[in-house]
């Protein structure tokens, strides 16, 4: 049984990050263990920012977006001399595991400082970007997708008024989860993802052709691991004759009030880390599969890369 734990956040925020942190934190006080909150990412790991919780320290976050542990993406971490002074900063404070949750970049951090110096390890996939294999769920990735459906529904009101075409850039790193399940929900015509290859020409020559049989408006979701939103209706415009607009979400669709799904599966997902790094299991990360939590190897979750499901591309091209 490990006597004191601590918890972090790394790698861009996502939505239920905090209803994680605080699941972490109010298990091991339950089970009686010390915990630890490190702010800012692996920065605080290595400018010793860390800091003894209580369990009113997580009080009134579970509702909110961001992490109130604050995040980073930490340069110095990358170096197996990062790492140690990282790992020489717990022990000195007796802190004998670490829950890091984050997407790959961070697991992938996480991976290496656990071979390089065996400290036991629990990850969480914390990314709006669902990218991380062996889970069909990141913490956040709902709220994201729900933020991406509201910026179409509205683009589809204004698309159809004027007859235009929008694109709309959504992001997911190189990952097209976000972008085919946001398409799929609000009912896009086109979805272009990095797991598919497209033709745009052909894709043009569609387009003119249901605008010539009447078709008021079109709605083209990119994902940015496939190509620039911006260049892509460029493209658009110049190859057909169809009024076209685009927009580049951004952040916007990172932040947030996080879902039910998202803060629920997030506080069981806590749940998991924090009793399993506390009975002193190592190297894995917890995630989702088919609705049930799954854990998975660590080192697998970083060295494997996550497939977008066929039958979401077969699903967007049935109901185009
Ligand atoms: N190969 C690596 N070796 C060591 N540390 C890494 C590595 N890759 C990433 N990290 C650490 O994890 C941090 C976060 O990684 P990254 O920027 O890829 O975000 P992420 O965790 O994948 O989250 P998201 O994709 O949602 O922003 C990096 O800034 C770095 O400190
Ligand atoms: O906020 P930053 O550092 O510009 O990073 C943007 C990236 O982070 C993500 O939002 C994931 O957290 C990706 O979808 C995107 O590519
Ligand atoms: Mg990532």
């Amino acid at each position: 049984m490990l006597k004191s734990i601590a918890v972090m956040t790394s790698g861009g925020d996502s939505p239920g990050m905090n209803a994680c942190a605080r699941a972490v934190v109010r298990t091991a006080l339950y089970e009686g263990v010390e915990v630890w909150g490190i702010n800012n990412g692996y920065h605080g790991l290595l400018d010793e920012d860390m800091f003894k919780m209580e369990r009113k320290d997580v009080g009134d976050i579970i509702q909110r977006g961001g992490t109130f542990l604050g995040t980073a993406r930490c340069k110095r971490w990358e170096k197996p001399e990062g790492r140690m002074q990282g790992y020489k900063n717990l022990v000195d404070r007796g802190i004998q595991g670490l829950v890091v949750i984050g997407g790959d970049g961070s697991l992938r951090g996480a991976s290496l400082l656990s071979k390089e110096t065996g400290i036991p390890i629990v990850g969480l996939p914390g990314t709006i970007d669902n990218d991380v294999w062996g889970s069909d769920y990141t913490i956040g990735c709902d709220t994201a997708a729900n933020t991406i459906i509201d910026a179409i529904n509205k683009l589809r009101d204004t698309a159809s008024a004027h007859r235009r075409c929008i694109v709309l850039e959504v992001m997911g790193h190189r990952c097209g989860w976000l972008a085919m399940t946001a398409g799929i929900a609000g009912g896009a015509e086109y979805i272009l993802v990095p797991e598919e290859e497209y033709d745009l020409d052909a894709i043009c020559a569609d387009m003119a052709k249901a605008y010539k049989a009447g078709k008021r408006y079109i709605l083209v979701v990119v994902a940015e691991g496939a190509g620039s939103g911006q260049e892509i209706g460029k493209y658009i415009a110049e190859h057909t004759n169809i009024d076209t607009r685009v927009s580049v979400l951004g952040h916007i669709q990172r932040g947030g009030s996080p879902t039910v799904i998202d803060r629920v599966k997030a506080s069981q997902l806590g749940e998991q880390a924090a009793l399993a790094i506390i009975s002193g299991l190592s190297d894995i990360v917890f995630g989702f599969n088919k609705g049930h939590v799954v854990s998975i190897n660590l080192h697998d979750a970083v060295n494997n890369k996550k497939t977008l499901d066929p039958e979401y591309a077969h699903l967007a091209r049935v109901l185009f």
